[in-house]
């Protein structure tokens, strides 16, 4: 070809590399997640017996399972929205609780109160509470207790339990997903190596159509410091965002992929219980039962602003990313601690695991999925 000429396949090529660079990049922040989540196979003598420094799993019903086996795509279902048959006083939930904000506009801690034994009006407040509060600690539970299918149940009154495409699960529970940093582990150390945070702000499996709302993690075994869970408010990040760069927003859809992380799971030789998908969402989504409107795209699953080109997706998703992470005031670092249920609701929030605790304690969670709505807008407000 003469020189000076564009060669359309050359400059194809180049376009080939730089989205296989992306995918690589990708992978490499799902892997993040992954290890960010405890993605390991376990050693179950091990984890059964304890180390010479650490005692056994406290919970060895709940250690994590990688069953090889194959579940149909979700099914669209008509979401339930407890919330909306809700006393705003709370009178159900929070009769003899006692209740301690966390921070002006994100979390509350309560005490004094056994979620498992909540009627039908005490489970709808607690879908609107947590939706006003974004997340709560739950103190002194007995969810880690109880039967595993009765935590289960419990959780279904919010809508059908997600089963994870690659999650550890208890053995004959696919539907509770595990969290377990096993005793001894040294992956922390092995991470710090090649990066300088453990960071993956994140809402959960944002990939689905539709994805979680109402939210459960408890603790079964945890380091005596360290490992909080930070959780930040996404609709006041909304409102933060200027009237006319808040307009701009409205209207605009993103690709989520699951796909990536499926990809992970099999380059580390695990498996993957579903046909990963990938789902377009609105950027500014609407809680269905308070009207709030929060920003919805992660770092992790969200790849593509709709009719976008590449360098403008970036870029918005980018400065969006960067507001979310560096906005310490609408965030919340929650505390662990034996018997602690931490609810938040998907829709409004991201959070990200923090590791930072490197004496080799396990670290072992278990989290109840409950689907909810589609995204949807709502047209903007000013
Ligand atoms: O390990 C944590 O603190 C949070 C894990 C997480 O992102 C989740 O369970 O959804
Ligand atoms: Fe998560």
């Amino acid at each position: 070809m003469a020189p000076g000429l564009i060669d359309p396949i050359a400059d194809r090529t180049v376009d080939v590399q730089a989205e296989t660079i992306t995918a690589k990049d990708k992978l490499q922040s799902t892997y993040k997640e992954a290890f960010a989540q405890g993605a390991k196979t376990t050693n179950y003598e091990a984890e059964l017996k304890g180390s010479g420094k650490h005692p056994p799993a406290k919970y060895p019903h709940y250690l994590p399972y990688w069953e090889d086996v194959k579940y149909p795509a979700l099914e669209p279902f008509e979401a339930v929205q407890p919330g909306k048959d809700a006393d705003p006083s709370f009178p159900n939930l929070l009769a003899n609780a006692e209740v301690k904000d966390v921070t002006a506009n994100i979390g509350a801690e309560v005490s004094g109160m056994q979620l498992s034994k909540l009627n039908k009006a005490g489970k709808d407040e607690l879908a609107l509470f947590v939706a006003q509060k974004k997340v709560v600690a739950f103190r002194n539970q007995d969810f880690a207790d109880l039967p595993i299918q009765e935590a289960l149940d419990f959780a279904e009154y919010y809508g059908p339990s997600h089963i994870h495409q690659a999650s550890g699960a208890p053995k004959g529970f696919p539907r509770v997903h595990l969290v377990h940093r096993s005793a001894d582990d040294t992956t922390a150390n092995d991470f710090f190596q090649e990066r300088t945070n453990s960071i993956t702000w994140h809402t959960d499996v944002s990939f689905e159509m539709q994805p979680p709302g109402t939210t459960f993690l408890y603790l079964l075994d945890g380091p005596a410091a360290g490992g909080d869970t930070l959780f930040g408010n996404m609709a006041v990040a909304y409102q933060r965002l200027s009237p006319a760069f808040q307009q701009r927003l409205h209207g605009l859809k993103a690709v989520h992929s699951g796909h990536e992380q499926a990809a992970s799971a099999l380059a580390r030789k695990s498996i993957v219980r579903r046909e990963p998908v990938s789902n377009v969402h609105p950027i500014v989504r609407t809680h269905p039962v308070t009207g709030e409107k929060a920003l919805y795209v992660n770092p992790q699953f969200t790849r593509r602003i709709v009719g976008f080109k590449k360098e403008e997706s970036d870029m918005l998703l980018q400065f969006l990313y960067n507001h979310i992470a560096l906005c310490a005031d609408l965030q919340a670092r929650m505390k662990w601690e034996a018997k602690t249920v931490i609810v938040w609701d998907n829709r409004v929030t991201a959070h990200t695991a923090i590791l930072d605790w490197q004496d080799g304690s396990r670290r072992h969670l278990a989290r109840l999925t409950p689907q909810a709505e589609r995204p949807y807008e709502t047209p903007f407000e000013g």
